[in-house]
């Protein structure tokens, strides 16, 4: 099956109200998930979630108003897939940022109505001639995402070939607060961080963390839940995760926003990435046959 022929997909995989492909910015497929619980959107392109809100909740994920859309370009905000390295590849620092998978295509492989409501979607990455000259090794990637009361994300990774192979991974999901000013993150109490926004550097977090300026630390052997503690919004994001021992924490603030082009003015003041993943000292190898899976839920609490 073409898996960017809409109608097609509509046949083969839709659910009617609830499940609808549609042709969304600059002709990229979209999947419209809406169901009894909550609603979502999802990009083929990329495998990339755009949105997910419980139902009577504001939108828990975060997209930008002038996110890009074009071909093999990454889209701001949602959740980008960050694989098979994450940030700059660690030998070669021209190939593409995060890797390919947030700007390849994916195909549908399986949606299905859940008896509590939920819907399941499976995706599997489509490899392509460019993507094997970027990394040439046999690892069918595939994600399944359910969208309900909680958003689940489950990264798998499979080492078809002979070798061990080493992947770097995030979940890089972008979550909309009042300001982040006001917003604590907790559960890295005691980790140790890689500090990116000063040249690397090597400390620990001592308590909640606050946003004053420029973030953009890699905790390491972070595998307790993460809360985004917002009293603008009345709520709590929790963020539950296996097969993870990373957490990235990131908000460029405003100059970076500003270079980045892709933000709105004042943009990064409602957003912030908690991203879930092997990042860094905590990278995966795969063992030939073996399987390697990223499992992150993310469910809504009231504050109080
Ligand atoms: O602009 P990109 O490639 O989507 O990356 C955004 C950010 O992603 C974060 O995960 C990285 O830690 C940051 O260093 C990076 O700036």
């Amino acid at each position: 099956m073409d898996p960017n022929d809409i109608s097609c997909l509509n046949r083969h995989f839709g659910i009617t109200g609830e499940v609808v492909f549609k042709e969304g910015p600059k002709g990229q497929g979209i999947i419209d998930v809406s169901n009894g619980l909550a609603m979502a959107s999802i990009a083929l392109q990329g495998g990339h979630l755009i949105s997910w809100a419980p139902h009577g909740e504001e939108l828990v994920v975060w997209l930008s108003p002038n996110a890009r859309f074009g071909p093999g370009e990454s889209i701001r905000g949602g959740v980008p897939v960050c694989w098979p390295w994450f940030g700059p590849h660690p030998a070669e620092p021209s190939l593409p940022a995060h890797g390919f998978a947030r700007t390849s295509l994916w195909e549908v492989i399986e949606v299905q109505a859940l008896e509590n409501g939920s819907n399941r979607l499976g995706f599997r990455l489509i490899r392509s001639d460019e993507s094997y000259a970027l990394w040439p090794h046999s690892t069918p990637l595939e994600l399944y995402m359910t969208i309900g009361t909680a958003l689940e994300m489950e990264l798998v990774t499979q080492n078809d070939g002979p070798v061990p192979v080493t992947v770097g991974e995030a979940l890089h999901t972008y979550f909309q607060v009042s300001d982040v000013r006001r917003i604590t993150i907790h559960g890295l109490d005691g980790c140790s961080y890689i500090d990116k926004a000063d040249g690397g550097k090597r400390k620990r977090q001592s308590g909640a963390v606050v946003f004053t300026g420029e973030t953009d630390r890699v905790y390491l052997e972070s595998v307790d839940d993460c809360v985004i503690a917002d009293p603008g919004l009345n709520r709590r994001i929790r963020i539950t995760k296996r097969g993870s021992r990373s957490t990235v924490v990131w908000n460029p603030w405003a100059e970076k926003a500003k270079a980045l082009g892709d933000f709105d003015q004042d943009g990064y003041l409602g957003m912030v990435c908690v991203e879930s993943g092997n990042v860094a000292d905590n990278v995966v190898t795969i063992a030939p046959g073996a399987t390697h899976r990223l499992c992150v839920r993310y469910t809504v609490e009231p504050w109080h």
